[in-house]
């Protein structure tokens, strides 16, 4: 069986050379999405951005990592970004930094979601986020702690349409007492003001009601890989290499990204 880069470069050289697309798709920015076969394969979802001709860099393929508070998702976020070419964006980490910028407008509406446990307006963390993307030498990100309700999805899909592609989640799943008791050791050292029994009742509130929903729409998309969170970090890494090994074959080609099924 040939590998799925060949497949991919067959792909190309059989698209630059047969297909025939309009000028003035080429002309805009938004994607198109092309559809061929390469021997027994159906090569799809392959997202052009700019001339095919001019290589320009595509869509940034986006992995979402959720789960609840302390479920592990920055742990093991920070253990897998050099390992698998992505670039680690913690949407929290994001808002806690802008929080702390001086002269932000934002800092006092940020501090007061954070007390809360409540989510922050999406308009907020996304513009956080695509400042981060753009500025990076990377097109591969792992979003941490994002999208974390509707207001987040919604925004997202309306903001990053034509500029990312959500490729998969990765769902951290883990009992509540044991975030809880994570974040509280946490707490000790992490100087976040969060990381305590009332913000947490809250946060664990939050994610029951507000971010279940949300992976719940992934898994029927069929975009969920579900991890369980409550091992050991490196048996939770090691549960992890396969799905992103993965992911690297199929997602996260070079300039453009495809999805090969079997006819
Ligand atoms: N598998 C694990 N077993 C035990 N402790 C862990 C494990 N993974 C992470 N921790 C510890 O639990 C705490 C929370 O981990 P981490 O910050 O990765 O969680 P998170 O899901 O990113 O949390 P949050 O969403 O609140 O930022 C940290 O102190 C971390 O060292
Ligand atoms: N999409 C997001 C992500 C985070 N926040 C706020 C609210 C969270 O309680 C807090 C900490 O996030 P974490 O570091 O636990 O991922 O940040 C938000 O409003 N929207």
């Amino acid at each position: 069986m040939q590998s799925p880069r060949l497949l991919y470069r067959s792909f190309q050289k059989s698209l630059s050379s047969s297909t025939t697309l309009p000028c003035n798709l080429f002309a805009k920015k938004k994607p198109i999405t092309l559809q061929g076969r390469v021997g027994n394969y159906l090569v799809r979802d392959v997202s052009v951005t700019g001339t095919m001709t001019e290589n320009k860099k595509s869509l940034y393929n986006v992995v979402f990592v959720l789960g609840g508070p302390g479920a592990g998702k920055g742990t093991q976020c920070e253990k897998i970004q050099e390992t698998f070419g992505f670039q680690h964006l913690s949407a929290g980490e994001l808002l806690r930094q802008e929080r702390q910028a001086p002269g932000s407008q934002y800092g006092e509406e940020i501090e007061g979601h954070l007390k809360n446990g409540s989510i922050v307006p999406v308009a907020i963390t996304c513009s956080l986020l695509r400042r981060e993307m753009d500025n990076s030498p990377k097109n591969n990100f792992l979003i941490d702690g994002f999208p974390r309700n509707k207001d987040n999805l919604d925004g997202w899909n309306i903001a990053m349409e034509g500029v990312a592609k959500v490729r998969a989640v990765l769902f951290f799943n883990c009992p509540d007492d044991v975030c809880v008791d994570r974040c509280m050791n946490r707490g000790l050292t992490s100087g976040r003001t969060d990381d305590n029994a009332e913000s947490l009742k809250k946060r664990i509130e939050t994610y029951r009601n507000s971010t279940m929903p949300i992976i719940e729409h992934y898994r029927a998309l069929n975009l969920v890989t579900e991890v369980d969170g409550n091992r050991s970090p490196e048996q939770v890494r090691l549960s992890l290499t396969c799905p992103l090994r993965n992911f690297q074959q199929f997602f996260f080609l070079p300039e453009q990204a495809m999805c090969i099924t079997e006819r």
